[in-house]
């Protein structure tokens, strides 16, 4: 898809294609529609981004409620998100050994007990060996600090399933 055939779409099919660029929260891309015409991916994605720095902190802390868990129950029953799915699988969590499991559901409630948000990581960046070591790390920040950095992690998710969409079409890169 170029970006021509981006900026042509009505709302309707902007967000069944766009919905979930952000975990659950197609209210976003809802949002920045308005700003067309993008220029190009860079575009899209800087105006999602200048829309999520302009909520108040607890918005951003409902984005990241959004979120599932990595290794969580819905990866089990299998009622993550299409996207969560591949990208937990690709950071190797649809392999894990029981006690891997029981690690990661541990560290994640942890995790949650203390900031009251899920740890959010770009799964797709890292394996599961980097993740469990960051959420280890990450659980010593302060929460304004962890907050920022898990938003910076929602914004990598985002940009590789804008590109994941716009660009699997290789005929037509943006
Ligand atoms: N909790 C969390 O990080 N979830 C996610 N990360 C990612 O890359 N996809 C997700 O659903």
């Amino acid at each position: 898809m170029d970006i021509n055939a981006v900026n042509a779409l009505s709302y309707e099919d902007f967000l069944e294609i766009f919905g979930n660029v952000i975990e659950k929260c197609p209210i976003i891309p809802a949002a920045i529609w308005i700003h067309r015409p993008f220029t190009g991916l860079a575009d899209i994605e800087a105006h999602i981004s200048d829309f999520i720095d302009s909520l108040p902190e607890s918005g951003k802390e409902g984005i990241l409620r959004c979120h599932p868990d990595l290794a969580g129950r819905e990866l089990k029953s299998g009622a993550l998100t299409r996207d969560s799915q591949e990208e937990q699988r690709a950071a190797g969590f649809t392999d894990l050994q029981p006690a891997e499991v029981s690690r990661m559901r541990s560290l994640n409630s942890e995790y949650k007990e203390r900031f009251g948000f899920p740890f959010v990581i770009c799964a797709r960046l890292n394996t599961k060996q980097d993740i469990m070591r960051e959420l280890l790390q990450r659980l010593g920040n302060d929460r304004a600090a962890e907050r920022a950095r898990a938003i910076g992690e929602v914004k990598k998710i985002c940009a590789l399933r804008l590109r994941n969409l716009v660009l699997s079409d290789s005929a037509n890169k943006l």
